[in-house]
């Protein structure tokens, strides 16, 4: 399996397309997140599905556990290969998401978002530093009967060994030289591979290049 999912967020859905079409034949699929589909919805996911390759569904649900399994239940039509939740919404919550889920879907538990550091997460009432959170939020995730969990490049590794056959989503991914904008936590693509990552999430640094389908294959290059 190709292990590049490339992130396209933007609003724009002829840019979403064009961006896609770009990529389909290096990536392994697409990310849609919360940008895309506030401003498109599923027709607009159901257009970018038709390029044909596989989408991932990233809307971080994060609600009671009737809340996000009825939007799960909205969801099914659109039969993504990954769903995202919130793994801090609670065991009942993941459960409710996963059951509500069409049974292909890898319904995933983010933990840390990897824009975060130690003191963000003291600012929210957490103690101790992101790998302590985020392995008590994947072994929360696995109790829960989800497929994996999302988590940056350095908590990968100590997931993946805690639960070996978990699928490990990791975002917050530079190669080298690469500006880290907004994340906190980032590895290369190289060492998340290395570390264990199922897949490996990828956005401005190919959406932003002036040819994304070369910034890619450079990319994947490396792996
Ligand atoms: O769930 C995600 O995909 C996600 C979780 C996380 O902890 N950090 C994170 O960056 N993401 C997503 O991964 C993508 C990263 O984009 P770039 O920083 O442009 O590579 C964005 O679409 C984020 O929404």
């Amino acid at each position: 399996m190709k292990s590049i999912f490339v992130a396209i967020d933007t609003p724009d859905l002829e840019r979403a397309a064009s961006l896609a079409r770009a990529v389909r034949s290096s990536a392994g699929g697409v990310k849609l997140g919360l940008e895309f589909f506030c401003a498109n919805g599923p027709a607009g996911v159901q257009e970018i599905a038709s390029i044909g390759l596989p989408i991932f569904l990233d809307l971080k649900l994060h609600d009671i556990p009737n809340t996000v399994a009825k939007a799960a239940q909205a969801l099914r039509p659109l039969e993504p290969a990954v769903l995202t939740v919130h793994a801090a919404g609670g065991r009942a919550m993941l459960e409710e998401a996963k059951a509500a889920a069409p049974e292909k879907t890898k319904v995933v538990g983010v933990t840390v978002l990897t824009s975060l550091d130690g003191g963000d997460l003291k600012s929210i009432g957490v103690s101790g530093q992101p790998a302590e959170q985020v392995e008590r939020l994947a072994e929360l995730a696995r109790l829960s009967g989800l497929d994996g969990v999302v988590c940056s490049g350095a908590e990968v590794k100590a997931a993946k060994a805690a639960w070996p056959n978990g699928f490990f989503v990791v975002p917050g991914v530079r190669p080298m030289g690469s500006g880290v904008a907004d994340q906190k936590r980032v590895v290369t693509p190289r060492e998340a591979l290395d570390s264990g990552a199922s897949i490996l999430v990828i956005g401005r640094p190919i959406t932003a290049a002036e040819d994304p389908e070369e910034a890619l294959r450079t990319i994947a290059a490396t792996l």
